[in-house]
C-alpha cells in the first residue's frame, strides 16, 4: 500500500484569465507527499508559493489538475464535502501564530478538538501531550502574550495538530524568528512529524532548515522540480 497522503498532479492555476494581466501562475504541479515526510518548498517570491499551498490545502481549486487526500479525489467531491476533508485532515500554520489572545496555549490547543466533537477531558491531554512534544509543558497556562516568539509558534503548531490531521502545510513557519529560535521551532516541527507520521509540506527561504528536511522542492516557471 502506498503511503501517499496528498497527491496533486498536473495543477494549473490562471488569475485573471483572458484579461491583459493573466498569470499562469501554476503549470503543470505534480508533488506526492508521504505519511512522517516534511518536505521543503523554496520559491522566489511571487513564484505561487502561497497559491499552491491553498490548493493543497484545499481552500482553493485549481483550473485544472487532481487533489488527492488519502487517495480520495478531491476536486469532484460537493463543497461541503471538501470542507470537512480540510477540517479534519489538513493543518495550517502561517508566519504570525493566529492564536486567540483571550485564550489560554492549552485552551487554543482544546478548543478545536470541542468543536469536532471530543471530549473536554480528551482534549486536554491531547493539548498537553502535544505542548509536551515540543517543550513548551510549563507554558500551557499562559495566553499568547505571555509567551516568547519561538513559544507561540510551537503553539501554533499544536494547535494545527489538534484533531490529528494527515497534512500539515505551513507557510513560512519560521519567518519571524531569530535564526537560534527557529531552530528549535524548525526541531519541533521534525519531532512532531517523526512522532506523529504526519506529512508535512514547508514552505521556506531558510535553505539551512529546507536542507534539513527529506526533501527539497523548487517551484519556479509554475512547475515544481527537486532542488
Ligand atoms: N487572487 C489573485 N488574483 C490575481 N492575482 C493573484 C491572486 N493571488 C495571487 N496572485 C498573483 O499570483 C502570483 C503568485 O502569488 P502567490 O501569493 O501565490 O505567490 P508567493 O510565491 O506566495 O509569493 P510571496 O512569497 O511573495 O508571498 C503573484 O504574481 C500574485 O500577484
Amino acid at each position: 500500500m502506498s503511503d501517499a497522503v496528498l497527491e496533486l498532479s498536473g495543477i494549473e492555476k490562471v488569475y485573471n484569465r483572458g484579461e491583459p494581466g493573466e498569470i499562469n501562475v501554476l503549470r503543470g504541479v505534480d508533488l506526492t507527499l508521504n505519511a512522517g515526510e516534511a518536505v521543503a518548498l523554496v520559491a522566489p517570491s511571487g513564484a505561487g508559493k502561497s497559491t499552491l499551498l491553498h490548493i493543497a490545502g484545499l481552500l482553493d481549486l485549481p483550473d485544472s489538475g487532481a487533489v488527492k487526500i488519502g487517495g480520495e479525489a478531491m476536486q469532484d467531491l460537493p463543497d461541503r464535502r471538501r470542507t470537512a476533508v480540510r477540517r479534519a485532515d489538513v493543518g495550517f500554520v502561517y508566519q504570525f501564530h493566529h492564536l486567540l489572545p483571550e485564550f489560554s496555549a492549552e485552551e487554543n490547543i482544546v478548543l478545536p478538538q470541542l468543536a469536532n466533537g471530543v471530549a473536554r477531558g480528551a482534549a486536554k491531554d491531547r493539548a498537553r501531550d502535544l505542548l509536551a512534544t515540543v517543550g513548551v509543558a510549563d507554558r500551557a497556562g499562559h495566553r499568547p502574550a505571555a509567551l516568547s516568539g519561538g513559544e507561540q509558534q510551537r503553539v501554533a503548531f499544536c494547535r494545527a495538530l489538534a484533531n490529528a490531521p494527515r497534512v500539515l502545510l505551513a507557510d513560512e513557519p519560521t519567518g519571524n524568528l531569530d535564526p537560534e529560535t527557529s531552530d528549535r521551532v524548525f526541531g519541533a516541527l521534525m519531532d512532531l512529524v517523526r512522532k506523529t507520521g504526519l506529512a508535512a509540506l514547508v514552505a521556506t527561504h531558510n535553505m539551512e532548515l529546507a536542507a534539513r528536511m527529506d526533501r527539497v522542492l523548487r517551484l519556479d516557471g509554475g512547475r515544481l522540480r527537486a532542488g
